[in-house]
């Protein structure tokens, strides 16, 4: 006997070497999918009806920084360079491992309502988050955020807090967790810094986590210390490879882009926060021309200001329309595989497609709306229609985080009540050293 059976909805498997199945079946057991049919004889202790529904792989969110839920709407309507040193760094001083427990409990909460089930996170006291993680049901690749800011000592202590968290957290629960190592980015870590950290994360086969030119200010400052950019700085040290995820990457040149590709780097396009910090436009139809892996995050609730998926999705695809002149620049088929297969890639789990052996990492989406009918294209209205309020069910690893729009794993008010108190107390406080 099966675990769970979801039957007759409209199988979108985002498997290359599958059709998609307009009424069809997946079969769930020990977390992993077992079948992909159009009618099975087995039965299973769930049985979940998708009439109307749409059965897909849930969202993989590659770079997030899931504790700042708790900065949603803070600091609104400024420059990276002024929101960061001015207004988060200040504020984050004050953040307790109570906060980040807090706010990631909500991160969590919105992730599993809105599809996604997995996401990539680089932040402080990461212990706090793995146990979120932990208990929430979800997926997660999670990195301490090393700042070194070329102080020699401090960049000691930010290795070691990195390492420590990496042997403790890699491979916990049941392998939802992976723990990577997190440098800041190439213009608040020192190039001695960062060779360390990639010495380290090849010892301990632990995968790495950066933020690569998301600022035309960060490039300049590159091109003044070093006499190159970030991609060519990091290429000189042999920091690139299949492990590395690289948050934003949009000041590339296409020697930068080559470079990117032929080391095999996951790039994590934010286009949200890249639009609201109006930090610039990444060339994501030229990279993924050049067979790059780019996928999709949200980056943190301070600069989207949420961690919905769709709404990246839809931002993703209009925004290189519109940058490119072309209406049929990344359209939704492609715009669907970064946030699912290309994002699981880079995590390197086994999901992003309803496939058999695959995890049970499966979300089904609501048709049944008035904003969803009619229904030529299925891809289309996920990416240019659906919302997150749209997922009725989120399965991870087999097992069902929400249930026809209810959250099983947690408490859902709870975890909004603590999440504004913890909000208020940190506000009050970050406002008391003004
Ligand atoms: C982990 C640190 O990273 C900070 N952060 C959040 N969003 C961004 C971004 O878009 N670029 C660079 N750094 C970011 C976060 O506040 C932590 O301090
Ligand atoms: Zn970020």
């Amino acid at each position: 006997m099966a675990d769970i059976i979801i039957k007759n909805g409209y199988i979108l498997t985002m498997d290359p070497s599958a059709d998609n199945i307009k009424n069809g079946v997946v079969v769930i057991e020990d977390g992993r999918i077992t079948d992909v049919c159009e009618k099975t004889e087995e039965t299973a202790d769930t049985v979940i009806d998708a009439q109307g529904s749409v059965v897909m792989p849930g969202f993989v969110n590659t770079h997030t920084h899931a504790g700042m839920t708790l900065f949603r709407g803070y600091a609104d309507d400024l420059a990276l360079s002024d929101w960061l040193e001015n207004h988060i760094w200040p504020a984050e001083v004050e953040l307790t491992g109570s906060d980040v427990y807090a706010g990631t409990r909500l991160a969590c909460l919105e992730m599993i309502k809105s599809g996604t089930i997995a996401f990539a996170d680089m932040y402080f006291f990461m212990d706090e988050v793995g146990k979120v993680v932990e208990s929430s049901g979800l997926r997660a690749a999670l990195s301490y955020g090393m700042i070194e800011l070329w102080d020699e000592e401090k960049g000691k202590r930010e290795l070691k807090e990195g390492k420590s968290f990496v042997n403790e957290w890699n491979g916990k629960a049941d392998g939802r967790i992976s723990a990577m190592y997190g440098p800041h980015a190439p213009n608040t870590c020192s190039k001695e810094f960062l060779m360390k950290v990639r010495e380290q994360a090849t010892e301990d086969n632990a995968k790495i986590h950066i933020h690569v030119l998301e600022t035309e200010a960060e490039l300049n400052q590159m091109k003044e210390q070093y006499g190159m950019c970030s991609v060519n700085m990091l290429d000189s040290i042999d920091f690139f490879g299949p492990d590395v995820l690289a948050a934003h990457c949009i000041w590339l040149s296409d020697g930068d882009m080559d470079i990117l590709r032929n080391n095999n780097v996951n790039i994590s396009h934010n286009p949200v926060s890249n639009m609201k910090l109006a930090s610039g436009i990444a060339p994501v139809t030229k990279l993924l021309d050049r067979g790059a892996n780019v996928c999709l995050g949200t980056d943190g609730c301070a600069s989207n200001n949420n961690l919905g998926m769709f709404e990246e999705m839809k931002a993703a695809a209009l925004l290189q329309k519109v940058d490119t002149m072309d209406p049929m620049a990344l359209p939704a088929r492609q715009v669907l595989e970064m946030a699912t297969v290309n994002g699981a890639k880079a995590l390197d789990i086994n999901s992003g497609m309803i496939r058999k052996g695959y995890n049970a990492d499966v979300i089904i989406v609501d048709m049944n709306k008035a904003h969803l009918n009619p229904l030529y294209d299925v891809p289309s209205h996920l990416v240019y229609s659906a919302g997150s309020s749209d997922v009725r069910t989120t399965i991870v690893n087999g097992k069902v985080l929400m249930d026809d729009y209810g959250v099983v794993c947690m408490d859902e008010q709870k975890v909004i009540d603590e999440a504004r108190d913890a909000a208020a107390d940190l506000i009050s406080r970050v406002d008391a050293k003004k």
